[in-house]
């Protein structure tokens, strides 16, 4: 669980985030999610430690993030996977080497363990077959896959992702959520996703935090959206008719779910 507590951050004169507190859950996919803007990436840079934070505290599992030492930092740091926007992978590089890159960096394992490792996490993300094939060779979707592959790689406690569905087409979007919410379970990650894809929201969103003009303005699950009477929440999910439609209908699917089985219940 990492905890946000009273956080404040803002640049010169300009205030970005005067006080936000929010919980991001273990073992659940935590959005973050608002308009451009509102202070997401801020928020998730502070998080991270990329940033540093003007007020309050950031705890991981209870541990003083903030005020600690640089080498208990760094001890944080290493149970942080990153998922970055544009999946970052080294075009020099083959697929096999990208995921191998922290574990050269990190980890002590011989280079057959560090191999085995490596393949075991391509195969999660069933990418094995693209092992030796260089960023160039393979498409956009792969590449996030690999990304997560690396991010996975030195089993961390944290996963952050940026934007992880930038540029990818709905259907991949959706194999990419899938993909990072089984993860997440599995391996009872903290995830954190900064987000602008309403798909995400109502597929993967356990734990959803709304920011509105760098304010916590709402939090909830993906069902509690659709139940939710924030106007401002429900503006930005909700823009089009058509959205707005199919959250009707959402509601009533919901309702006559609990009627069936209370009246299961029942007989
Ligand atoms: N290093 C910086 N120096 C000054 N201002 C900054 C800096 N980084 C961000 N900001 C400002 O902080 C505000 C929030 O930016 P942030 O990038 O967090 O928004 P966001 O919600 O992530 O937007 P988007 O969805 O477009 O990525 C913006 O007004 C931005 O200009």
């Amino acid at each position: 669980m990492i905890e946000l507590v009273n956080i404040k951050k803002g640049f010169g004169e300009k205030i970005i985030l005067p006080d936000v507190s929010a919980v991001m859950e273990t073992g659940k996919v935590n959005l973050i999610i608002g308009s451009s803007g509102s202070g997401k990436t801020v928020m998730m840079k502070c998080m991270v430690g990329l940033m540093e934070i003007d007020g309050g505290k950031v705890l991981y599992d209870g541990q003083d993030f903030t005020s600690m030492p640089e080498l208990e930092r760094k001890h944080i740091r290493r149970q942080i996977g990153m998922l970055f926007q544009g999946s970052a992978l080294f075009d020099s590089m083959t697929v096999e080497q990208n995921v191998m890159f922290p574990l050269d960096m990190f980890s002590k394992g011989s280079l057959k363990e560090k191999k085995t490792r490596v393949m075991e996490c391509l195969e999660r993300v069933q990418l094995k077959d693209a092992a030796k094939k260089f960023p160039a060779e393979i498409s956009g979707g792969m590449k996030k896959r690999v990304g997560i592959a690396r991010a996975i790689v030195l089993n961390p406690r944290y996963l952050f992702c940026d934007e992880p569905n930038s540029g990818l087409d709905p259907q991949t979007s959706l194999l990419i959520d899938k993909l990072i919410k089984e993860i997440t379970h599995e391996f009872n990650m903290t995830t954190v996703i900064n987000t602008h894809d309403m798909n995400t929201v109502m597929e993967s969103g356990d734990h959803i935090v709304y920011m509105y003009q760098g304010k916590k303005q709402w939090e909830g699950s993906n069902e509690d959206i659709i139940f939710s009477k924030d106007e401002k929440l429900n503006d930005f999910i909700f823009a089009s008719d058509f959205l707005r439609d199919a959250k009707e209908m959402r509601q009533m699917e919901i309702f006559r779910e609990k009627d069936w089985r209370n009246k299961l219940k029942k007989n």
